[in-house]
This record gives C-alpha cells, structure tokens and sequence, in this order.
C-alpha cells in the first residue's frame, strides 16, 4: 500500500499546542523559554524536570493564570489561548476549598460559579460523589477529612465543571505514598471513564510511567522539553501488574538517565 502523502494523512486531534512559549518574570528572570509541545485530545501527558526548571510555571501559563510572552504561540483546542478558559480545569497540591463548606458545598459552589442549572448539578455531585468514594463524606467540613480525601474533594470541585483539559500540578504530592498510589488509582480509573486531556506534573518518573501515554521531560532553568518519551504499557494499568512488566523498569531507568537522576 502506497504511503500516505501529509496532506492524505489523518489529521491529528490536537489539544493543546505551545510554540515558542517563554514567560519571563517582572525582574527579567527567564523561567521557560522556548517552549514547544503538542497533546492529543484524550492523551494523558506528565510533565518530569528538575525542581525549580519551570514545570508550574508552564502550567499556570496553559490554565491561562500567566500569560506566555510575546512571540510565542499557546493554542487550546484550537482557539489562541487568551486567559482563563472554561474548558480547563486545574488542580493544585494544596486545595482551594472553603473551610466553612461541606464537601458537597464546595463542590456546589464550584458548578454555580459557571451558572450550571441546578438540576445539573445535583445530578452530577450523584454521580461524582462515588467515583471520588465520597459519598459517605457528602455533608463533612474539610478539616474532617483525611489528605487523601480532601485532594479527592478537591478534584471533585473540578471534574464538576467537566473540564475538556484537566491540568494536576502535583495534586497527590504532600501525601504519604501509601495514599498517594489509592489516589492514582482513582485518577486512572477516572481518566479512563471521562478521557479528558489530562496533564500532570510529577516530580516522580514511577508515577509518570504507570500514569502516561507519554513523559515531557524539560531541562534545568530556563526550561523547555528536551526529550518526549512515549510510554506504551497497555491500558488499563493495575499499578502492580503495571510496575512488574520488564518494560516499565525500563522506562523508569530511560527516564532517570535523561535526568540524570539514576
Ligand atoms: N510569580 C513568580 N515571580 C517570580 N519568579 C517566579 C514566580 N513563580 C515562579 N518563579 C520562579 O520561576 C522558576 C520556576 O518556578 P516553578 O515553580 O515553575 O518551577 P517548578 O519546576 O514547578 O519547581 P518545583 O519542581 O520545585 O515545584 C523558579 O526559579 C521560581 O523561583
């Protein structure tokens, strides 16, 4: 069969697509520069580097709270990113929840704020509540609930919303790693049901391993992609099955030499 010509070629289905994003802070201090990736709709990407090379920076700039500098090119979904955008969600290590608001409030609050009918909203806490294995949690205050549990709430704030690209900046990283493993358990599982593009910022290759379809590695400060490794483990992954196969050893080993970290 002859080959595909480009233009015959399927077209790929592009999320998120950075060219030449830099972000400089007010001083003149350059944290990324250069910056140049594509992420498939549906793909679950890590971000690994080494700390302070510029990782949050980078997802700050995709959820639109920092703006690239100029010359660069940020598109979502194929629109020109230009702010915060409705269709992408962000998750942090420490969550943003009222502390005053029961689970099922704050993540109540979190649909309102996007004007979400009513009806919605209740229909989609029912449904979140289970997969978040909170149901039992519903009418807690966060000071009530474990880490573990309140990263979970934290998550459901979000995927209440629906978000189209969900960007996790280390969610799961001040727990403990018992925890942390139940966690991104949860995530695949979660990712696997709602397939958004999902990008998560780890600071463990293990986690990028077992979690992704492929690992964006940047380099010390400033910071940019240097190497992108496509993790073809197959799907879906039970994390001690997952971490057994000779193969993940070997990503994990690819890995920790491009950091140099072995
Ligand atoms: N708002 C800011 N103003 C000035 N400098 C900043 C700001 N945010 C981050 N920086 C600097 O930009 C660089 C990149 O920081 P960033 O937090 O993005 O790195 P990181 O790779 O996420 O780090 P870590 O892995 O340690 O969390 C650091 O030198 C940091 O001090």
């Amino acid at each position: 069969m002859a080959a595909l010509t480009p233009s015959q070629a399927p077209a790929r289905d592009i999320a998120i697509e950075a060219r030449g994003v830099g972000k400089t802070f007010g001083s003149g201090m350059l944290a990324l520069d250069h910056v140049d990736f594509a992420i498939e709709r549906g793909e679950f990407v890590s971000i690994l580097g080494p700390s302070g090379c510029g990782k949050s920076t980078l997802l700050r700039v995709i959820a639109g709270l920092y703006e690239s500098d100029a010359g660069g090119d940020l598109q979502i979904l194929g629109k020109r990113s230009n702010g915060v955008s409705e269709d992408v969600g962000v998750v942090f290590q420490t969550h943003n929840m009222l502390p005053w608001e029961t689970v099922e409030a704050n993540m109540r609050l979190a649909a309102e704020v996007r004007r979400m009918p009513k009806r919605e909203i209740d229909e989609r806490i029912d449904q979140l509540l289970p997969i978040l294995k909170l149901e039992k949690f519903r009418k807690s205050h966060p000071h009530q609930l474990s880490g573990g549990m309140r990263q979970r709430a934290a998550l459901g704030q979000i995927l209440i919303t629906r978000p189209k690209v969900l960007l996790l900046d280390e969610p799961f990283g001040a727990l403990d790693a018992l925890t942390r493993d139940q966690l991104n358990v949860e995530l695949l599982r979660i990712w696997q049901e709602m397939r958004q593009t999902v990008v998560l910022i780890t600071h463990s290759i293990a986690e990028a391993v077992l979690l992704s379809d492929r690992v964006l590695v940047m380099s010390e400060r400033p910071g940019k992609i240097i190497q992108e490794i496509n993790i073809d483990l197959p799907r879906p992954r039970d994390p001690r099955l997952t971490k057994e196969q000779v193969r993940f050893g070997q990503y994990v080993v690819q890995l920790g030499q491009i950091m140099g970290v072995e």
